[in-house]
């Protein structure tokens, strides 16, 4: 008999939980985020928070909103009403891709090659721009083109200061989320996992990943604190250490342990679908910027929504991690994939 009500007492407090969680994902933005689990009664921990945007924690700094210029030289209506057509000219695609098959002259090519060896502005040199603008069954508007797919080249899109007006097809990403995603448990030892409730087309934004944006000493901190787990929900912004010499002290990293949206539940694939792109609205700002989920390939509904947590650039760190023995406290990789590397972030 006591047994009975003591079953019964965690079999409430599961109902209730799972009622408080699914009360706070009606409360996010954007299409709805639905909760599955056909495995058991659990429910993701309600010490999660949903945000809508980076909470900036001690120590981190955004630069001034002043400094979000926008492009002064486009307007909503430039021949084709996509805004920013003319590419030369727009102050935001400044430092996107330069389109080398539109330099044709010796002067502009020894212009861009000087601009190149400098680290010089590029303005004034035709740009690849991000998103397809005339939609077709395959190349859908709004969709990211092959080469910022492949490249990972970062993405400046347009913002609430530029002159293209609020229809610019170089704004895509801070629209956010417009997708019906569902949280399911996996039932594979990977935990909860996430899943579109649509087809997914190549290219297509998915969701941002949200969370605490923190000082790179403080992500230590709390990485030493959380142990190996913890790293997969760190993600350093330091896309542009490189080319801004930014000391590793400089870094921020965002933390989507506690605070974020649902694309924390994205679990790792050494074969995946999606990938992290850098997204930003401000070139002036190198040190925070949106980490943008887009499906690298199509993805049909209710197939699991995966990334691989170590996305090396093309050649990066090429041949490692194929020894047989695992580092120490490495965790084993349930993705499944033909291909997989067997441990996670190995
Ligand atoms: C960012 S979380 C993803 C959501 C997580 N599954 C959950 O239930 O909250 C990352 C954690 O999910 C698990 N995970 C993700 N991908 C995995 C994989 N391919 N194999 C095994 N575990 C995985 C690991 O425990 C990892 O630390």
């Amino acid at each position: 008999m006591l047994r009975v009500a003591r079953m019964s007492k965690i079999e409430t407090a599961n109902i209730l939980i799972r009622a408080e969680y699914i009360r706070r994902l009606s409360k996010v933005a954007g299409k709805k985020i639905h909760l599955v689990n056909v495995h058991d009664y659990t429910t993701p921990s309600l010490r999660f928070q949903y945000i809508p945007e980076y909470v900036l924690r001690e120590g981190v700094f955004r630069a001034d909103s002043a400094t979000q210029e926008g492009c002064q030289q486009c307007s909503p209506h430039m021949g084709r009403n996509i805004g920013c057509e003319y590419t030369k000219k727009c102050g935001c695609l400044e430092y996107a891709a330069v389109d080398v098959n539109r330099i044709t002259t010796a002067e502009m090519k020894q212009k861009y090659e000087n601009a190149l060896a400098t680290g010089g502005s590029t303005l004034g040199f035709p740009k690849k721009f991000p998103y397809f603008t005339d939609g077709t069954k395959r190349q859908r508007t709004g969709t990211l083109v092959p080469f910022y797919l492949d490249s990972r080249h970062p993405i400046y899109e347009c913002n609430d200061n530029c002159r293209c007006g609020p229809y610019c097809r170089n704004k895509n990403v801070q629209f956010g989320r417009q997708v019906e995603l569902e949280i399911f448990k996996t039932g594979s030892g990977r935990g909860w996992g996430l899943r579109c409730k649509e087809d997914l087309f190549v290219g297509q934004f998915i969701d941002t990943y949200r969370g605490e944006v923190i000082t790179d000493a403080e992500a230590t901190r709390r990485e030493q604190a959380g142990g190996q787990l913890k790293a997969s929900y760190l993600y350093s912004l330091d896309k542009h250490q490189e080319s801004e010499g930014l000391a590793q002290e400089e870094i921020y990293v965002v933390d989507g342990e506690f605070m974020g949206g649902p694309s924390k539940f994205m679990n790792h694939s050494c074969a995946p679908n999606c990938r992290q792109y850098t997204v930003s609205y401000n070139k002036h700002d190198n040190r925070i910027y949106d980490l943008a989920f887009f499906a690298i390939r199509d993805v049909p509904a209710g197939e699991e929504l995966t990334f691989d947590y170590l996305d090396k650039e093309e050649g990066e760190g090429e041949g490692e991690g194929e020894e047989e023995e695992p580092p120490d406290g490495a965790v084993p990789c349930l993705c499944g994939a033909e291909k997989c590397r067997r441990w996670l972030w190995q």
